[in-house]
């Protein structure tokens, strides 16, 4: 970015909320010379860090450590449970020396430290009955809140370091050019600007028929303050955020229903990924109720009740809504200013983050685009480099990586089947499932695959699907063929390890390489 001119006063730039939408930008338009404030209302980060993304991760983060744990068996690992019988106690003891096995789950428990799962044995019941031994969840919601504030407070300390003023207090738009913020005292402070970005970000949408109680009927920002893992957790809304949540629940060792409106959890995802997950799903014993909707849920003596669209009754100890998110648009004097809103009260904006109103900008949730932290955090670097008169590249789309944080993972880019079949795109892909590659055969990973897309002729990698764990790490080489327009003959003629995950990308560039031009 060019630097401003030193000898012009700088431009006033005010930042409406520190997301990833919000802060990224304030950095950039910072380093760019500018007198900048960030308007927060909550705490720097945004919902990505205090509620979202940081929170959800961290907590999938000791839940895939259970599911690593299920695998321990099968690699030759034995539990306490296997061995610990009247009859063996006293081999046990005598080969271990007196020392006391460890815990197929005490691995990664010493491994994780205070992250919540205990190494404790138990002598009986159910797989499920053993996890909820093992996952202290006071201990894991506590790590995980203390990560986000953490968090929080590092991206706060970043841009005081940098010069950036930043308000606690609820912005609003008065005019075009002028945003008041509504601090904690009541006071009000006005902050005059040339340029406004509203990064305003989401809530999590909820029904009238659902009201949150933040003890059993919950949204997602409400789950880090549970002390004790649900018993029995319905999960109502199959999108990214009910299925993590699901999946999450599900290995820690909660009883899980998945109340999925649609066919298949995660519509709009890679079909094969999202029939495989489903599968996944119930083979740890999720039940998923396929095409049912919720019709409202209240709480009983001992727990929940949701009832379904259809009349049917679903039991359970607490409830997750996890039916997608609103804009935080209203009220903030945005139509009043001229700021054009969709009919879903989204922020309507272009390529380059601008809105209806000249100088001002809008970027993330907010905007409806792609609700994700990296396009949250392009839209409004976009925004202010446009605002403070560099050359910018429209928004692309095309290119970006997603994760659904699910065991497998499920990471996607480029084209996606779906889109290249709807626009009568031509292309060729192969399916190389994970079970025949060796390095999965040692892992003991059974399901997953590695997808691949890419032009008839060309050869051009259109785009990808990994599903696997860890498949946010894997899917980089495929972000990049896409990035740079490489192609499979690129891919295919690059080193791998011998034996690894990896190995199945290049050789899925092989097949399709093959059939280039024929
Ligand atoms: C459970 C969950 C998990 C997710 N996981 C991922 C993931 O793994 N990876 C990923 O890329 N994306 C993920 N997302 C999506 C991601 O959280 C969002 O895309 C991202 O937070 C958008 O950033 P943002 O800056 O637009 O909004 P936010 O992060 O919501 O931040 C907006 C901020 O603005 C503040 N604000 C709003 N109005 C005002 C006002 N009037 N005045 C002052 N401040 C205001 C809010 O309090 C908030 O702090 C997840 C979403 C959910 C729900
Ligand atoms: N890993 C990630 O990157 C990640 C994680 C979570 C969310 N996100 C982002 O957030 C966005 C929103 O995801 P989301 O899952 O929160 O919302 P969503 O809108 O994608 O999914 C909500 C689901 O709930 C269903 N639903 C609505 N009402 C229902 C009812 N009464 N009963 C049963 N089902 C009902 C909808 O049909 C939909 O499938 C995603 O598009 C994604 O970009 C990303």
């Amino acid at each position: 970015m060019t630097p401003l001119d030193p000898t012009v006063v700088p431009p006033h730039v005010v930042v409406v909320g520190g997301g990833p939408g919000g802060y990224e930008a304030a950095l950039v338009a910072r380093s760019h010379g500018a007198q900048v404030t960030v308007v927060e209302q909550q705490g720097m980060g945004g919902a990505a860090v205090l509620t979202d993304v940081v929170p959800s991760k961290t907590l999938i983060a000791t839940a895939e450590w259970m599911t690593i744990a299920d695998r321990a068996p099968e690699l030759g690992i034995r539990m306490p449970d296997d061995v610990v019988d009247p009859l063996s106690d006293v081999n046990v003891s005598l080969a271990t020396g007196g020392i006391p096995v460890v815990s197929a789950y005490a691995a990664p428990a010493q491994a994780l430290g205070g992250a919540g799962v205990q190494a404790a044995a138990s002598a009986a019941g159910t797989a499920e009955e053993k996890r909820k031994h093992f996952v202290d969840l006071q201990a894991v919601n506590k790590r995980v809140l203390a990560l986000a504030k953490a968090q929080s407070a590092d991206i706060r300390g970043r841009l005081e370091r940098e010069g950036i003023r930043i308000v606690h207090g609820k912005g609003r738009l008065d005019g075009p050019a002028r945003v008041v913020a509504e601090l904690a005292d009541g006071a009000t402070e006005v902050l005059e600007a040339d340029s406004i970005l509203l990064a305003l970000g989401a809530t999590p949408r909820t029904l009238p028929t659902a009201v949150p109680d933040g003890e059993r009927i919950l949204t997602w920002t409400q789950m880090y303050n549970l002390r004790e893992l649900p018993e029995r957790l319905i999960v109502v809304g199959s999108g990214v955020t009910g299925a993590e949540f699901a999946g999450a629940y599900n290995a820690l060792g909660s009883d899980v229903v998945l109340v999925s409106s649609r066919d298949r959890v995660l519509p709009g995802e890679d079909e094969d990924a999202a029939e495989l997950l489903e599968g996944v799903f119930r083979s740890r014993g999720m039940t998923v109720l396929s095409r049912s909707r919720a019709a409202g849920a209240v709480r009983t003596d001992d727990g929940v009740e949701v009832t379904l669209s259809d009349g049917r009754v679903v039991h359970g100890s607490h409830v997750l809504v996890a039916v997608g998110g609103v804009p935080s648009t209203s009220g903030l004097g945005l139509e009043e200013a001229g700021v054009r809103l969709s009919e879903s009260g989204h922020v309507v904006v272009d390529r380059v983050s601008r809105t209806s109103v000249r100088g001002v900008y809008a970027s993330g949730d907010c905007t409806g685009v792609l609700p994700l932290a990296s396009v949250a955090a392009m839209q409004g670097r976009i925004a202010v480099a446009h605002a403070l008169g560099d050359a910018v590249q429209p928004l692309a789309l095309r290119t970006v990586a997603s994760n659904i944080f699910t065991a497998p993972e499920i990471a996607t880019v480029g084209y996606s089947e779906e889109k290249l079949r709807a626009q009568n795109s031509k292309f060729i892909t192969t399916t190389l499932p994970l079970a025949r590659n060796p390095r999965a055969k040692m892992l003991g990973i059974k399901d997953g695959f590695v997808k691949l897309f890419a032009h008839p002729e060309a050869g051009v990698v259109l785009g990808g699907v990994v599903v696997a764990p860890r498949a946010s790490e894997l899917i980089f080489p495929i972000t990049l063929a896409v990035q740079h327009r490489l192609t499979v003959e690129d891919v295919a003629s690059a080193f791998t390890i011998y034996p690894s995950l990896s190995g199945s990308i290049a050789e899925g560039a092989r097949v399709l390489d093959a059939r280039v031009g024929k």
